[in-house]
Order: structure tokens, then sequence, then C-alpha cells
């Protein structure tokens, strides 16, 4: 076995039996130093070998086997031929017969050889290893570096400097519809960025992609657009950076974005910005419009009309509103009584509350109790569920009684507790409740003939009557008809959308001829009717079939008492008119010629017919 060992080792090593001084072994390499010498093992081999150098061999021989391994530079065999340094080196080796020593003879000069040689081995070996991680450590950057460059959102390009794709990455591809191998090899202007969005042809020259490459400038332009494979155009922002190799301009890169959406949706706020523009200019307007109304408005509570009674009423509001006393508005049917009640709410501190009107002339007799106070589930027949009454509903607020007179007797007594103590039961129960309501009663009825008559409780009439007011009959208040009716007309024509038309004077002299027993809400049905049927912006009033004006009502020369005698220009035209109707009618509908209306006024034809013109007869 260490036969084995040995023979393949490049060094001559022998293995003798000190003790014996014999030669048991020599490798290849001996037999190739020590040459026939070899051929004459047995005792004092050894000495055969060494004899010029016997003691440096024992005491050699003496260290190996004393500590294991000795190393002697001062042995030379006989006859060696070799000029070299040469090394023993002596290895102690243990057998069951005894100690053997292994002597292997190394030329120092080959070993260093060896040894450099190894060494350079080794180095390169290292070197190559260095190497191929170094490669791994290179290809591992690139595989990064295209994971990133595939899942960038950007599209992305590599042209060299002539402008010719080198790289494009999948979302480069996937935007355009261009495969890479489509793309690369080809020149990029040609391919993606031949034409202006409005089709005009775009000049390479001009291309501030391949400017990048040209001038060493980053170029970045946020609105352009790249054609797609199928033609179609994708508008992109891009940014196109110079590569430098050695100071040389060897390309670009180019990072592009598709940015369709995001001007879409540009394009759409700005549009919506515009309709809020829009509609907040509409809004201020109307709002501008609404605050000049409530201002033109806010001294009368939409109350129009500038006569004496329609001061006195505007008066007497002012001094109520603010109080909690209860209010009896007096008046013919359409005069404004429920006009009055809401300005007096509107001006109170309860104008936050509610409002709630009550019409008592349309409720039936057995249901009075509950409309007013409300009634528990099965408090009557057919009354599946509680119901809350109007005063519970208006409390905090106001109520307000229209045709208070309509209130049958025996409920009154209930009507005047409420009035008194704020108390009351819903019918079918025995909870007593309270509320917090304010009173405005109206009636066209006259109260006191009916207290008088006992029809109506004395003790109810004086609690509402806290605070009358009488709204006057519009045939008593005839100037106020003019502007009444221009606001009527305003009002249903914004309200109906259709155009207003001319209110002539003539229109006004029909209205203020007539007695009006509807009042305001007959004049304003009157002037909305006129509206829808208004012909090329010509009002026309179907009066003439009215009730005639009671000769009271009627403007006259010699006025009654207390009056001042003097007309109005409306009163004034009236009368004009009148009597030239006379004198048409009388003169059979001829103006000029014997008896003619002319004659029979006076005046010249042609004067007549400039005022029949003028008064719209
Ligand atoms: N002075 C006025 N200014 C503006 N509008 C008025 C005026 N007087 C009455 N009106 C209008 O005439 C219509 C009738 O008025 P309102 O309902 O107030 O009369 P009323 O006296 O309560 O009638 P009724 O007794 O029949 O209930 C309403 O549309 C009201 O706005």
């Amino acid at each position: 076995m260490l036969e084995a060992l040995i023979s393949g080792k490049p060094d001559p090593i022998l293995v003798v039996d000190p003790m014996r001084d014999r030669l048991l072994f020599a490798n290849p390499a001996a037999r190739a130093l020590f040459g026939a010498r070899l051929d004459r093992p047995g005792e004092g081999a050894m000495r055969s070998l060494y004899g010029a150098c016997i003691p440096q061999l024992h005491v050699a021989t003496e260290a190996a086997l004393e500590h294991g391994c000795h190393y002697a530079s001062d042995l030379l065999p006989d006859g060696s031929e070799t000029a070299e340094a040469i090394e023993h080196q002596l290895v102690a080796i243990e057998t069951a017969d005894g100690p053997l020593v292994m002597i292997t003879i190394a030329s120092l000069e080959q070993r260093r050889r060896r040894t450099i040689h190894q060494e350079a081995n080794d180095y390169h070996r290292q070197g190559l290893e260095e190497w191929r991680r170094a490669e791994r450590f290179f290809r591992e950057i690139e595989r990064e570096n295209q994971l990133i460059l595939a899942a960038a959102g950007e599209g992305i390009f590599g042209v060299n400097a002539d402008g010719v794709t080198t790289f494009v990455n999948p979302a480069a591809q996937k935007m355009l519809g261009w495969a890479a191998e489509d793309l690369v090899g080809m020149n990029m202007h040609d391919m993606v960025h031949y034409k202006h969005p409005d089709g005009s042809h775009y000049h390479a020259s001009d291309c501030p992609i391949y400017g990048a490459f040209r001038n060493g400038t980053v170029n970045t332009v946020e609105d352009e657009c790249f054609w797609r494979k199928d033609g179609t155009s994708l508008r992109v922002e891009y940014t196109s950076t110079p590569i430098e190799d050695n100071g040389a301009l060897v390309g670009a890169v180019i990072v592009f974005r598709d940015i369709s959406q995001r001007k879409e949706n540009e394009a759409k706020l700005r549009e919506a910005m515009a309709e809020n523009a829009r509609l907040r200019e509409r809004l201020e307007m109307e709002n501008a419009y609404l605050q000049e109304e409530i201002l033109s408005q806010a001294n009368h509570y939409d109350i129009i009309g500038s006569t004496a009674p329609i001061r006195r009423i505007l008066k007497q509001i002012d001094l109520v509103a603010p109080t909690e006393a209860n209010v009896l508005i007096t008046g013919e049917s359409g005069t404004g009584k429920e006009l009055v009640a809401r300005a007096i709410h509107q001006a109170s501190r309860r104008s936050d509350r509610p409002l709630i009107r009550v019409n008592c002339a349309a409720i039936p007799r057995e249901l009075f109790e509950s409309e007013f106070f409300g009634h528990a589930r099965g408090a009557f027949t057919g009354a599946l569920r509680d119901r809350i009454g109007r005063f519970e509903l208006a409390d905090g607020g106001t109520i307000f009684l229209d045709e208070v007179g309509e209130i049958p007797l025996d409920l009154q007594s209930k009507l005047l507790r409420v009035l008194q103590d704020r108390r009351f039961e819903r019918l079918g129960e025995e909870a007593t409740r309270e509320v917090d309501v304010r009173v405005i009663a109206a009636t066209n009825r006259d109260l006191e003939r009916e207290v008088s008559k006992g029809e109506f409780r004395e003790d109810l009439y004086f609690r509402l009557n806290v605070f009358p007011i009488e709204c006057v009959p519009l045939r008593e208040r005839k100037d106020d008809i003019p502007v009444l009716a221009d606001h009527f007309l305003k009002i249903a024509c914004a309200r109906l959308n259709i155009s207003l038309p001319m209110l002539t004077r003539a229109n006004i002299a029909d209205l203020m001829a007539y007695s009006w027993p509807g009042n305001a809400r007959e004049l304003q049905n009157l002037i909305e009717r006129a509206a829808i049927l208004a012909r090329n912006g010509r009002l026309q009033f179907a009066l003439s079939d009215r009730p005639p004006l009671p000769e009271r009502n009627m403007p006259t020369l010699q006025p009654d008492a207390g009056h001042t005698g003097i007309l109005t220009r409306d009163q004034f035209m009236v009368l004009e008119r009148d009597n030239i109707r006379r004198a048409l009618k009388a003169a059979q509908g001829r103006v000029a010629g014997k008896s003619g209306a002319a004659e029979l006024l006076g005046v010249k034809p042609t004067t007549l017919y400039s005022r029949i013109k003028a008064l719209g007869l």
C-alpha cells in the first residue's frame, strides 16, 4: 500500500529500515536518480548511496525517529550529478516490525518551480472563479434590468445614433400594437412618429427624440402623438434622454406615456368646470334677482298697491307682526286676507315655524274637532290610527283660521279654550296637550252681526278680534288696478313661460271701468286668461258682458261730498272713452259726416280718429 502511494510521486522516495540499514523500497523517480546502485538492496544499501555523508544521514534519521519528521539540506547522495540544491525529508513510519523512514529527495529548484506553477494554477483557477462570479453578477443585473423594463408601465424605446430602434419594452409594444421584432432595427421616427396629430408630415429633422442624441439635450414633450400599427394615433408625453459612451453620443432612450385618458378627463373636467361656472353665474344672477325682488318687496310683503287702504294695511302689519296678538282680518272674498295673514306670519318671530292654514268653510261639520285637535285611534268609526290636529301641527308657529265665521257654535267653545288656556285634548283621548300657537283669523262675514244674531260667540269674537285689519275691496282703491294688473301679468307670464304682452292704456282703462266683485283674485284670473289668449302681444279683456260699474263707483265730474273734485289721468280717460263710445253708439258707428260722432262731440273727424286710436277703441 505504501508502495502504491509513493510510486506516482514526482520526487525520488526511498523507504528504509534504519535499524537494519536496509533499503526496502524506491519509487521510479528514485530509481531514475540512483540508477543501478539501487540494484544492491539489503543491508548497507544506504551506506552505498550516501557513503560520503553517512554521519549526516545518521543524525537526520535519529532526528526523524525522534520527532517524526526532519528536513536535511546537508545530505548529498554519492555520485550525485546534480548541482542543484536538494533537500531531504525524512518521515518516521511506525510499523509492527519496527520503525521505518521514508526519505523524499526534493530538488529545491524543481519544487520552487512546481510551487510557482501550482500557485499560477491556483491563481488561474481563482481568477476563473472570480470571472464566473462577475459573469453571474452581471447576468443577474441584466435579468433584473430586463424585469424592470418589462414591468415598467411607461413605454421605453432605445435608439442608436442613427435613430434606429435597438430596444423596445413590452409596454411600448402593447401601446403601439407593434411587436419588438417589427420595430428593432427600424427607424423609430419613421415607424411611430411620422405624422403630426393633424395628419401632416412630421420631418425627422424636427423630431425632439432625435434631438437628444444630435444635441445631447434631454427633450421633454408634453403632448404629441405616436402612431399605432393599425394607423390610429395615441396621445403621448415623452422624454428623450441622450446616451453617452466615452463622451460620444451613441443614441437615446425614450420613455413615453399614454395620456389619451388623462387628456379626455382634463377636457371633461374643463367642460364640467365651465358648466359649473355657467351654473354659478346663473345662480348668482338668480340670487341677485331674488335679492332685488326681496328688497323691492321687502317693505310691503308682496302686497302690491299704493293707495291709502293698502298703506294703512302695511302699517298695521308692521305694528302687529312682532307682537303675539291674535289678528282678525276682514274683507270681501279675494281682497288679500290670506296675503295679509302670511305677511304677518313672515314678519313675526315665528316665521321659521310653519303657518298652518285651515279653511273652516271646507271642513264637514262632524270632522271639525278632529281636524282642529286630532284624534286617537278608534275615537270614531273610520279613525283607524292616531291623527295629529292642526293646532298641534302649528305648535310654535301660526294657525290661520280662514273663514272663521263658518265654525259651528258647539265647537267655538273648544276653540275659545285653546285660545285662552293653550290646552286641548285629542278626540277620544283623556290626556291634555299644550300648544304655543298664534291665531290669525279671517272672515268675509260681518262677525259683529253674527254675534248679535247669536250665531257667533261673543267671547270668541273678542279673543280673535284683538287686532282687526280690514281689507278694502278693489273697487274702492281703483288706483291700485294698474300696478296690480302689471304685477299679475308678469307673474302669470313667468309661471306660464310665455312672452309678456303689452298692457296698453286702453287695457288699463277697461280694467278701471269694471267693478271687480271678485276683487284682486278676479283681476288675477282675468289677467292670466288674457295673457294666455293674447295675440301679437296684445291683451284683450272681455269685460263688456260683465255687470256694469255701479253708478256710485263711476268717476264723475260732480264728485261726492268730500271728494277733491280732481280726476286722475286714468279716471279722465275712462270718462273720455265712455263719452266717445256713447257718441259712436248714437251715430251708429259713423265718425265723420252729418250727425256723425265727431259732429256730436264737436270735434274734427281727424281728431276723433286719433282719439279712438289712442284710447284703443
Ligand atoms: N294687494 C295685493 N297685492 C298682490 N296680490 C294680491 C293683493 N291682494 C290680493 N292679491 C292676490 O289675489 C289673490 C287672492 O288673495 P287672497 O287669497 O289673499 O284673498 P282672500 O281675501 O284671502 O280671499 P278668500 O276670502 O276668498 O280666501 C291671491 O293670489 C293674492 O296673492
